[in-house]
């Protein structure tokens, strides 16, 4: 893929999954750069991935030719206003936003220009198993629209989106979604802790019935969840007491009604920030 100078404004989370999965996909630590306010944040970048680092934003944007738009959706305004001020202007800059609830049409208020891809990733980037989402508008450049999917694509799976609401669907299904997974392996292993393992022996069976499920979803394209899942359920077995138990206390209705409830929120973002 093509190395632009990139820059990560906000050192935070998810910028540390994208710059580790970009690192161990080869792209080199000499092109880019973090800044944030603070320095421990950076200080750990630095030592783990020898990329260059500044507390100074108008340094970073000078330097590099595509930005990544890092910080909480609710601080984006003052930094963007802030760095158009400290800058004299974006233009020539590819703009990348990670942010949750920021329409392009804001983003293009607040930057001053249009060039600006729309990304939605998720934080198992940081192994280079990150699925993220991505969109941007008709007179966004294919050079751009590549090379953000090249980066992406360095640390995970990605999908193009044609309207800009798929971004929200895109946090519901997978942006906010690692989460609800850790909440469904935390509840599993709190209840074999009760049941009698050790933290660490039920961590160990959750963890890795866990990754091995995922593996198997991965592993047969051709074959449905629910086949997968009945490939698990004999007949008047063990799951199928526990399917039952999780169906008739509304295990659908509650996902569904978490992740338009993830959707929402996006959407309520959008109208406020
Ligand atoms: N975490 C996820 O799973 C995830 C997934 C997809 C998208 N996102 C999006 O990614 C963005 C960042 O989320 P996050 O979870 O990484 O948040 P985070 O850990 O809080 O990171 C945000 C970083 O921005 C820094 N910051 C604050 N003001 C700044 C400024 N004016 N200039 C430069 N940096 C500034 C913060 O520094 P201090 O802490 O030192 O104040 C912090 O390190 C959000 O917009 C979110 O919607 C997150
Ligand atoms: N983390 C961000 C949030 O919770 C966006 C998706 C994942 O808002």
């Amino acid at each position: 893929m093509e190395h632009r100078k990139l820059a990560f404004i906000g050192a935070g989370n998810m910028s540390r999954s994208l710059i580790s999965g970009l690192i161990q996909s080869g792209y080199p630590a000499d092109a880019i750069m973090a800044v944030n306010p603070s320095r421990p944040k950076l200080d750990a970048l630095a030592a783990d991935f020898g990329i260059h680092t500044s507390q100074n934003n108008a340094e970073a944007a000078n330097w590099a030719q595509a930005l990544v738009l890092a910080v909480k959706p609710q601080m984006m305004a003052t930094m963007l206003e802030a760095l158009v001020r400290s800058t004299g202007g974006l233009d020539g800059k590819l703009l990348i936003s990670i942010a949750a609830g920021i329409s392009v049409t804001r983003l293009e208020q607040m930057a001053g220009q249009s060039r600006i891809v729309r990304t939605m990733p998720n934080t198992p980037s940081l192994l280079g198993l990150g699925m993220t989402g991505l969109y941007a508008r008709e007179h966004v450049e294919q050079a751009d629209r590549d090379y953000c999917e090249q980066m992406m694509q360095a640390v995970g799976k990605t999908l193009w989106v044609a309207q800009e609401d798929g971004i929200n669907q895109v946090i519901a299904a997978a942006g906010s979604a690692p989460a609800y997974f850790f909440l469904f392996m935390e509840a599993m292993a709190t209840e074999a802790v009760k049941q009698g393992f050790t933290e660490q022996e039920a961590r160990l069976l959750v963890q890795q019935t866990a990754l091995g499920a995922a593996n198997m979803v991965a592993a047969n394209p051709d074959t449905s969840l629910g086949d997968l899942r009945a490939q698990v359920t004999s007949k008047g077995g063990t799951t199928a007491e526990a399917i039952r138990s999780f169906q008739q206390q509304g295990l659908e209705q509650l996902v569904a009604d978490a992740m338009a409830a993830a959707v929402a929120r996006a959407r309520e973002l959008e109208t406020q920030l």
